[in-house]
């Protein structure tokens, strides 16, 4: 490089040029204007080989600088057009719930012409709120009939499903005055006047009638275990049962005595599910807890999760004393811990135009936002509400709900939080960044994770650890609190099922008792 030329006020100037030959030296300041005026009108002492080097280096500069002007105006361009679509999918979510909200109130009003029993009036909710009327408060979490445009599936055998109600109670709270119904089932739904860290508890207004058992695959001792749980609610109970095709299949193949199993043919059954079950019983471990909750998009029956796995942290019942479990859970009341979940939306770069989303996806876990198979870094933009949050270049990002704060947000650092407070964890996964802490947002706001233009490679995000789809630049994940909670049975209640998981599952804070003898404060 050629040495650097001296102004008349002997300041070291290494590069100069006229301001029309980049158009962008005054923009940005680099070069004061009057030292390169100065430079201009100095006597020249270097020969022009010199010159000739510096104004090719300023080129070099100046179009460095005007690329940086025209990222920015895009990034710009592309924020402004983001933020249009966001608010566009607000609107939409404020429609879709309003035509819900005063869809179901019709419903209701037709529910309570049609009968005068006063327990299958649809129970006021709001009562704590000094409120009256139907649930669906804005606050609430309100599980509505999800799929009311289908037709409901004409079959003589189904029989109508049962209402419960949920109460909060609160530990030696003996007088009823705190004692309120939340919840009403009628038709399937799960309503609740605000989101609970109560311990709830779950009433049948008559005794259950259709219980659906779902099973971990490729197993004998929970395919023993099934064939036996079918016979007693069979024979004891006398309920109707319902199991996956797959699982009809292996009854069959043992006895043709399971012949009044029921079952389901396609997908549209599925979505009509919780129309026809009153009660869930799960035999697997925590991967069939969530399969369970993955089977139901909208409102989710209560489930009684059986230990049949190697950790088990949401599944409390123990498989050998099955029979004085669900004695007990069918003739109530129940505790539940009402998991909230996450309703994500991937938002697609090519749905700019006319604006569509794919079928959106509910985790009781948490959604991952991640590098795949790329070994680039993620370069992740994250947005809460309208104000930016940051950007994640790290492996990945998990946004988890408190039920999965004991999952993968857990093994990235993320803390431990009761499944009953509403918030949602943002755990980095790898940061490479000194300074990246996890946080936890609370429940009513809406994160959106973009993957930006100039990423070098797509991420990929997944659901409770399945489905994994590809973010491509340019594409976002859009998350927030589903209005469908999971409902789960406790074994005892909501804080001491939790803390038996974590001491007897994760052996957390394990460590040898402090000595009695030795040194102390005098
Ligand atoms: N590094 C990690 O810890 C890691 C990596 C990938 C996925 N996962 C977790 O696995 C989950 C999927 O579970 P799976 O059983 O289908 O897959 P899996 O068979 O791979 O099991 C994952 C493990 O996580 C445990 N687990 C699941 N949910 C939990 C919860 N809420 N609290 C405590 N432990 C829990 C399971 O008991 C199991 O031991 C994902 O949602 C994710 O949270 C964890
Ligand atoms: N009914 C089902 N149909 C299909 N897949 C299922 C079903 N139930 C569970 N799975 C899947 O099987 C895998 C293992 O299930 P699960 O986690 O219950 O058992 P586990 O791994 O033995 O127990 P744990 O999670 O306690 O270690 C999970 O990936 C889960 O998604």
């Amino acid at each position: 490089m050629a040495p650097s030329k001296l102004n008349s006020s002997g300041t070291s100037i290494s590069m100069s040029c006229s301001q029309a030959e980049n158009g962008f030296v005054n923009s940005f300041s680099l070069f004061p204007e009057k030292a390169v005026e100065e430079i201009l009108q100095s006597p020249i002492q270097g020969s022009d080989d010199h010159l000739i080097e510096f104004s090719e280096a300023l080129r070099t500069v100046a179009k460095a600088l005007r690329q940086v002007a025209e990222g920015k105006a895009s990034a710009q361009a592309e924020a402004a057009e983001w933020k249009r679509k966001f608010e566009l999918e607000r609107d939409r979510n404020l429609k879709f719930e309003h035509a819900e909200k005063s869809c179901f109130e019709h419903q209701a009003d037709l529910d309570d012409m049609r009968t005068n029993s006063p327990a299958k009036q649809p129970t006021s909710c709001n009562v704590a709120n000094g409120q009256s009327g139907k649930c669906c408060s804005r606050k609430g979490i309100c599980s509505h009939e999800v799929h009311k445009e289908k037709a409901p599936i004409c079959d003589s055998k189904i029989v109508k499903k049962d209402s419960i109600k949920l109460s909060w109670f609160c530990k030696d709270d003996q007088s009823d005055q705190y004692k309120h119904d939340i919840v009403s089932f009628e038709r399937g739904n799960i309503t609740t006047a605000q989101r609970s860290s109560k311990q709830i508890s779950l009433k049948w207004q008559s005794c259950p009638q259709t219980v659906l058992i779902l099973t971990k695959p490729n197993s004998v001792s929970v395919q023993i275990l099934c064939s036996e749980m079918v016979r007693w609610l069979r024979q004891q109970k006398n309920l109707h049962i319902y199991v996956e095709p797959r699982v009809r299949v292996e009854l069959l193949a043992e006895s043709s005595y399971f012949n009044f199993v029921e079952t389901w043919k396609d997908d549209e059954e599925v979505l009509m599910l919780h129309t026809k079950v009153d009660l869930v019983v799960t035999l697997g471990g925590d991967g069939t807890v969530l399969w369970a909750a993955s089977m139901f998009k909208g409102p989710v029956p209560p489930i009684v999760p059986f230990s049949l796995g190697s950790l088990g942290f949401m599944t409390p019942f123990y498989s050998e004393h099955y029979k004085e479990c669900l004695e007990s859970i069918l003739k109530g009341p129940i505790s539940i811990t009402l998991r909230h979940r996450l309703q994500c939306h991937v938002i697609r770069e090519a749905a700019k135009n006319e604006y569509e989303t794919e079928e959106p996806m509910l985790v009781l876990n948490e959604v991952t936002i991640d590098r795949g198979i790329s070994s680039f870094l993620t370069n992740l933009e994250c947005y809460c509400d309208d104000s930016f949050v940051t950007c994640v270049q790290g492996d990945g990002l998990i946004l988890s709900t408190t039920s999965g704060s004991t999952a993968y947000s857990l093994a990235a650092g993320g803390s431990m939080v009761h499944p009953q407070v509403p918030g949602i964890l943002f755990t980095p996964i790898c940061p490479h960044s000194l300074s990246f802490r996890p946080m936890i947002f609370p429940e009513h706001v809406t994160l959106r994770v973009q993957v930006p233009f100039n990423s070098r490679s797509p991420a990929w995000a997944s659901f409770d650890g399945k489905d994994r789809k590809q973010l491509a630049p340019g594409d976002a994940l859009v998350c927030s609190m589903a209005p469908w909670p999971v409902p789960t049975a406790c074994l005892d209640d909501s804080t001491n099922d939790f803390l038996r998981s974590i001491h007897e599952g994760l052996h957390w804070n394990l460590r040898k008792t402090q000595s009695f003898d030795g040194p102390r404060e005098t």
